[in-house]
């Protein structure tokens, strides 16, 4: 009988299912890391919500680890790519509890409008300060969304009936999309000026991480108040405190910090702060969805071996794997490529197979495919419901196959329309197992994909890989490989290097102007 642990606070239905369904379960929340540590090797599962960190060292001892379910939405108390390294599966519970944050974020903007907490805590001291706590109508004032996915549409449409003014900034957010949930769509500069309330609701990722700090509030509206039921990670505390001493900004509500838990904090004290430790998806209701689910899946993964909403893991049967595998690594690269090179919301995708390629199940391949695509923009994507997400965004997907070779006897290509204009790669398998890039842009090339890359689109003229290999061998940038294609004038240059790019270098990049149409530091 498999055996699961429940390591943080949950719905105790999750443990009931897990008994129900036939399998054996423990209930530990609050373990210390040690005692983790100490017994995480007697499991098949390991149920959490975002106290239990799962890092490397507790996969390392994991051996019998086969499942992590994530009764919730961020996965970034999991270290999914040690997981992924480790064979866990990663799966989370992306809906059933958006639209409590959605109420919390909700809840938390009419707090800071008539600050209640502080109006509450005057009022239970006996000093009746009725002049000291004036507050702000929301009827009129416009809230910024920075990122309208779940949550962030959920909480448009209340603030809608509010009666307030919502514009959201979401690169990933289609106009018809915006149009359909009646939000205005805008660049994140236009949102800061324009906002009486910001709220923020994308994940923690590369792109998103310090989105609010200095420079950015700088650019807000004076006496804009913050909410933030996202991640800590999304504003530099240090800064927004300085806001608000300032008075630049006139309020915060944050339920979520850089470091938690929150014991102490730089915002902790500022009279114009209120915060919550980490409620956003604390309602009865909202535990009770997530609890069930991640017992659901996670029994349904353990017994039968049925995959969903996994963030790591191809739905694909014992007997397909061997074959699907090697072009499942290029689905991943043609959409990874595509996804960290796109600036623009996407309306098409086109994925054709020909060839060898074509007569397999190619199902698994458009999904763990799209799933690269899109996951730079969307936290909860995955091989399962990356086409049923690409689809409530109003993302066309058409799949083509057909069985007649062309150049090669097997190629997948990937074609995407975005509000900006069309782009394409296309990739096939070398020696029948090694995955090559041949295409670019309608640009031929031969590429080999390292974990540290950069793509550059430039003109092609002399000077300009001399110029280049300078920049970066100045910088102490080892070039590994260095592949090229050009049509036309233009050119596509795809080089492989020996460790993450700095940003001042991929600018100095950038600022080879004569040469240089942009450039992108990709991570495979
Ligand atoms: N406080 C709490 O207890 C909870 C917090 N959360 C947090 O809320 C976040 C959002 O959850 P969902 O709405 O379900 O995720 P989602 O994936 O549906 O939506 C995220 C949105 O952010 C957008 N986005 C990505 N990068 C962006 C960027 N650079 N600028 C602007 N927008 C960008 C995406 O296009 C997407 O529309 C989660 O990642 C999680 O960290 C979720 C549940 C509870
Ligand atoms: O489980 C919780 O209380 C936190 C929920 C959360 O942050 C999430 O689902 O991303």
């Amino acid at each position: 009988m498999p055996k699961v642990l429940i390591s943080d606070k949950m719905s105790p239905l999750a443990a009931e299912t897990f008994r129900q369904r036939g399998v054996q379960v423990d209930e530990r929340p609050g373990l210390s890391k040690e005692e983790l540590l100490e017994i995480i090797g007697e499991y098949d599962g390991l149920a959490i919500r975002s106290a239990t960190k799962v890092t490397a060292d507790v996969l390392a001892a994991a051996p019998g680890l086969k499942v992590i379910g994530r009764a919730g939405i961020g996965v970034d108390n999991v270290d999914v790519e040690a997981a992924t390294a480790a064979g866990v599966c990663v799966m989370n519970t992306p809906f059933g509890n958006s639209i409590t944050t959605a109420e919390h974020a909700i809840a938390m903007m009419m707090a800071l409008a008539r600050q209640i907490p502080q109006a509450d805590r005057s009022t239970q001291a006996g000093k009746w300060e009725k002049s000291k706590f004036m507050g702000v109508e929301v009827t009129a004032k416009t809230l910024g969304i920075i990122g309208c996915g779940n949550i962030g549409s959920i909480v448009a449409s209340r603030a809608q009936g509010l009666r307030m003014r919502v514009i959201a900034a979401d690169p990933y957010l289609s106009v018809e999309r915006a149009k359909e949930i009646g939000v205005e769509k805008v660049e994140l500069d236009e949102l800061y000026a324009r906002s009486d309330f910001i709220s923020l609701h994308t994940p923690l990722t590369d792109q998103t991480r310090n989105i609010i700090d200095a420079a950015t509030i700088a650019k807000m509206k004076d006496g804009v108040r913050i909410i933030n039921c996202a991640r800590g990670g999304l504003v530099v505390e240090e800064d927004l405190r300085k806001a608000l001493d300032d008075g630049k900004v006139a309020g915060a509500a944050i339920d979520v910090f850089l470091k938690e838990p929150a014991k102490e904090n730089v915002l902790f004290g500022q009279p114009d702060v209120i915060t919550t430790p980490h409620l956003g998806a604390s309602t009865t209701e909202a535990q009770v969805n997530v609890a069930l689910q991640v017992a659901e899946q996670m029994s349904d993964f353990l017994l039968d071996g049925a995959v969903s909403n996994a963030l790591n893991m191809a739905s694909v049967t014992a007997e397909e794997a061997p074959r699907l595998r090697p072009y499942i690594k290029l689905a991943e690269q043609l959409g990874g490529f595509m996804g960290q090179t796109l600036q623009s919301s996407i309306k098409t995708v086109r994925i054709a197979y020909q060839g060898r390629v074509a007569k397999l199940n190619v199902k698994p391949l458009s999904a763990v495919l799209l799933q690269n695509l899109l996951k730079h923009q969307m936290d909860s994507v995955n091989m399962v419901n990356a086409p049923v997400l690409a689809q409530d965004r109003g993302i066309h997907v058409v799949e083509e196959r057909d069985e007649t070779p062309g150049n090669y006897q097997t190629a997948i290509r990937l074609f995407v329309e975005t509000e900006n204009g069309a782009r394409g790669i296309g990739g096939t398998l070398f020696a029948g197992d090694m995955p090559r890039i041949v295409e670019i842009d309608t640009i031929s090339l031969e590429a080999e994909f390292g974990e540290n890359m950069l793509f550059i689109r430039n003109l092609d003229k002399p000077g300009f890989i001399g110029r280049l290999g300078m920049l970066l061998g100045d910088a102490g940038v080892n070039i590994g490989t260095f592949h090229l294609g050009r049509a036309n004038g233009n050119a596509v240059s795809f080089i492989e290097v020996d460790g993450p790019v700095p940003e001042a270098v991929l600018k100095q990049v950038a600022g080879l102007k004569d040469y240089v149409q942009r450039v992108h530091a990709l991570r495979f």
